[in-house]
């Protein structure tokens, strides 16, 4: 069943006589369950799709249905319950608060949901351990690696149990030992708790752990790979289209 459906997304910035179409048209759908990496040059419109997707910008036309809810018209109250209910936020910079331990910054999502939730600390132990920070629970976010940090911002973003969890260039700011690690885990996440996972990158041995990569270009759809065996095979195949997209070096390749 489809988690997510993209229908004829366009987004058009900027002013009347100079627009510049960010999106063009897309159209296509991921299954509950699916580990997604959203790839294409500079410019392609990666962030632009996520951001629309993930009902923090709204699309110039077409529709995106989340969890069976059309989300392009939610507004207001109904649109942060939505956003609460079933959708949790990893970026590239963490953005957590230095004067919370780790387990106040993972706790928070749940306090601005006003109403106290009865399994906060089950919950948290559960993301604690998916995301192999139990023993680091009391400290504050400059007390760790900036790797420990990702995770944090992993486990905020999972703790109220969202359906579908966005990730724009999580392993960007990340060495090559954390950007691993934080890929282990997160796909230990998609497997074990089948969480939904839509990640933007420009980095494809980043890529290479998602189950199926959608590139675009210049805002379309230009083409998807699926992964059917080993990782090395698929980050190759990854590789190879990014030579066929081509987009003048503007590409971040992973050499990893
Ligand atoms: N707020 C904005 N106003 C005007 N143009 C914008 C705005 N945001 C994005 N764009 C333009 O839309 C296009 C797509 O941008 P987007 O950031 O989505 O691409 P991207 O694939 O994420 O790029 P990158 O890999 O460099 O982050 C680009 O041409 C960009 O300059």
């Amino acid at each position: 069943m489809a988690l997510v459906t993209v229908q004829g997304l366009t987004k058009i910035f900027g002013h009347r006589l100079h627009p510049v179409r960010a999106l063009n048209g897309l159209t296509f759908s991921v299954e509950k369950g699916e580990f997604v990496g959203i790839m294409g040059p500079s410019g392609a419109g990666k962030t632009t799709l996520l951001s629309i997707i993930s009902t923090i910008d709204v699309p110039t036309n077409g529709t995106v249905t989340v969890a069976g809810t059309e989300v392009t018209h939610l507004r207001g109250d109904k649109l942060a319950r939505f956003r609460r209910a079933n959708l949790g936020y990893v970026f590239q910079d963490f953005n957590l608060l230095t004067g919370m331990t780790v387990r106040e910054n993972i706790l928070l999502p749940l306090t601005i949901g006003k109403h106290a939730v009865a399994n906060a600390q089950e919950r948290l132990n559960a993301v604690l351990s998916v995301t192999g920070l139990t023993n680091l629970a009391q400290r504050y976010p400059e007390e760790l690696s900036i790797g420990q940090q990702q995770r944090v911002a992993v486990a905020r973003a999972l703790i109220t149990e969202p359906a579908l969890v966005f990730a724009d260039e999580p392993t960007g700011a990340l060495d090559s030992k954390a950007a691993t690690e934080l890929l282990r885990y997160l796909t230990t996440i998609n497997q074990e708790w089948h969480t939904t996972i839509m990640m933007a990158t420009h980095d494809a041995f980043t890529a290479s752990y998602c189950s199926r990569v959608i590139f675009i270009k210049d805002g379309m759809l230009f083409a998807e790979i699926r992964r059917s065996g080993e990782r090395q095979a698929f980050f190759d195949a990854i590789i190879d289209m990014q030579a066929t997209i081509g987009g003048g070096g503007h590409w971040h390749e992973g050499t990893r």
